[in-house]
């Protein structure tokens, strides 16, 4: 695991968006597509919207690009809290992303039928016995939650499905969500965590004993593939 800390969110967002077009050159020197998972949450908007924006929209070869989420909160596209929604008004509306590269969670079924179709989605994306993404950005909630893997939550502790739709009675709101196994296939997961708020929660989740019901970002360990954590000083400001 590593750890990049940063001054602040705009030098991480840059620092992960020059890394994250180093990774799309060096993977798609080698395979004709890359996958990628992107995260809700306010934390990655100034990325995204940096990855819209020149340099990087003219670096990235878009039509071989293929997206989807980690999670999603089951409320219509229009919606605000729509984490789809946030990802195309920050970059997928910006750049030339052909629509059948993007798969999103869908919120105008029920959250089960949204769940079971993207399992079906990425099943069939993977076929081929490949690992399954190129590339996971994740979020971490000042609780410790990444994903919609909540704190106390059952679906922590999924070890079957690729993807899960339960109620979260907290926030009154149905999520569906991808579960650790398939994003512990992944080839490099990339956590973004910035701010004060969170500083005490990466101390326990990075350094403090293993609970999983507590932490569930603890869960988060690819079987293969690379794990980086991009912070900021503040919220790097209790680790040792
Ligand atoms: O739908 C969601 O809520 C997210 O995908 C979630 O897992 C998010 O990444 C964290 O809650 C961090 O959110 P912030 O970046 O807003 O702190």
């Amino acid at each position: 695991m590593e750890i990049h800390v940063s001054k602040n969110t705009a030098d991480l967002s840059k620092d992960l968006a020059d890394r994250i077009v180093t990774l799309i050159d060096a993977t798609l020197g080698k395979q004709d597509r890359f996958t990628f998972v992107l995260s809700g949450g306010s934390t990655p908007k100034a990325l995204y919207a940096l990855l819209s924006e020149s340099p990087y929209s003219e670096n990235i070869p878009w039509e071989k690009v293929h997206f989807f989420w980690g999670d999603e909160r089951a409320v219509p596209f229009e919606d605000e809290r729509n984490n789809a929604k946030m990802c195309y008004d920050q970059l997928l509306n910006k750049v030339n992303v052909p629509a059948e590269n993007i798969h999103i969670m869908r919120t105008d079924v029920s959250p089960e039928e949204s769940a079971a179709a993207y399992e079906k989605v990425l099943k069939s994306y993977f076929k081929d016995g490949e690992s399954t993404f190129d590339f996971v950005l994740l979020g971490m909630g000042d609780d410790g939650h990444t994903l919609s893997l909540f704190p106390g939550t059952e679906v922590v502790h999924e070890s079957e499905a690729w993807t899960s739709a339960f109620f979260l009675q907290a926030q009154d709101m149905y999520r569906i969500t991808l579960t650790a196994p398939v994003v512990n296939a992944a080839k490099y997961v990339a956590f973004m965590a910035t701010g004060a708020g969170k500083a005490e929660t990466l101390k326990s989740v990075l350094e403090g004993d293993q609970n999983l019901d507590k932490f569930p970002s603890q869960i988060i360990k690819p079987v293969n593939g690379e794990l980086h954590w991009f912070v900021d000083e503040a919220a790097a400001a209790q680790l040792s």
